[in-house]
């Protein structure tokens, strides 16, 4: 926890839609006025695309058939650490970025499957913002959970997040459904093991969920829409949330439990900022006078 450089972590699973909400949380920066540096956590793949095979390769010679990039170990956590504590000691860092596809290659000038540079952090910035996998882990290694001041969880329903996954990945990345299911499959384990315990330390989960028929996510043809969905909002703590301002402001929004609300899909940015807001705004006035 930092409060002179404050850290704001999303963590979701592949596809579960952390870089759009990445979207709203840079709508709120502008807004307001905040100036956030940014990391992926893809910047944190121990291997890149060919050496990442390579390692799947040996791992499954030797019968070690669970590992993925959900795995902790298939990740520099250790660095990420690193560069969350140096950024709260000091607001200074450094990133780089993993390209996935043909486009990111033509934006950084490095071929897909490959890493950028490291490249510090500009100065003076008033917080930092990740999105990843891996943003709240706590193992015998890390604890991330402990240097993020924000912890956000995106989770949407697991069938409803493998469509965005499939959806996306063929979409942009060029796969197949086979491909993505088989990926999928791979990952299973350490999904269990390494992405949903941190849901449990993240400070709010938006939860998407499916109001029509997902039931063979595999066949499915478009992504359920803003529409075709509802919101789960849940508050770790929800002591000083002001439920009635919520539900009042946002249309057709209910509590469904005394630390959680439920917003139609269509108000989850409207959700996002209403909530968002006044949580970044105390953050980066608390840094201000620390
Ligand atoms: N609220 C939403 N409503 C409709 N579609 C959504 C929503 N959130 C995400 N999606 C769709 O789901 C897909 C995956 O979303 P996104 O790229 O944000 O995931 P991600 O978590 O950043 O994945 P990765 O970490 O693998 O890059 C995209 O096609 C996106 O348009
Ligand atoms: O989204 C991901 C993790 O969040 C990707 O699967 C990961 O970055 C590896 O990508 P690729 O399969 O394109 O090498």
């Amino acid at each position: 926890m930092s409060k002179k450089h404050p850290i704001i972590s999303v963590t979701g699973s592949s596809g579960a839609g952390t870089s759009t909400v990445k979207h709203t949380f840079d709508q709120i920066f502008r807004r307001e006025g905040v100036n956030a540096v940014s990391i992926e956590g893809d910047a944190f793949h121990r291997y890149n695309r060919a050496d990442m095979k390579a390692e799947l390769d040996r791992r499954y010679a030797e019968g070690d058939y669970t590992f993925s990039h959900f795995s902790y170990e298939a990740n520099d956590l250790k660095e990420l650490e690193n560069v969350f504590r140096e950024y709260g000691e000091t607001g200074k860092g450094r990133t780089r970025h993993y390209v996935h596809d043909a486009r990111e290659a033509e934006k950084y000038g490095v071929p897909p499957g490959h890493f950028t540079q490291w490249t510090p952090f500009e100065d003076d910035t008033d917080l930092l913002f990740y999105e990843g996998l891996h943003g709240s882990v706590v193992n015998d290694e890390v604890n991330l959970a402990a240097l993020a001041d924000l912890k956000i969880g995106v989770v949407p329903v697991i069938n409803l997040e493998w469509i965005q996954k499939i959806h996306r990945d063929r979409a942009t990345r060029g796969y197949s459904t086979e491909a993505v299911t088989d990926v999928i499959l791979r990952r299973m384990h350490a999904y269990v093991h390494c992405i949903t315990p941190q849901f449990t330390r993240t400070d709010i989960n938006f939860q998407r969920v499916p109001v029509v028929d997902t039931s063979n996510p595999f066949v499915a043809r478009w992504i359920p829409t803003a529409d075709e969905s509802l919101v789960v909002i849940r508050f770790k703590n929800p002591r000083g949330i002001d439920f009635a301002y919520l539900t009042n402001m946002i249309a057709g929004s209910w509590m469904s439990r005394a630390n959680s609300i439920v917003v139609p899909g269509g108000k989850l940015d409207l959700a996002m900022q209403l909530i968002l807001t006044p949580l970044i705004e105390r953050l980066v006035r608390d840094s201000k006078r620390a």
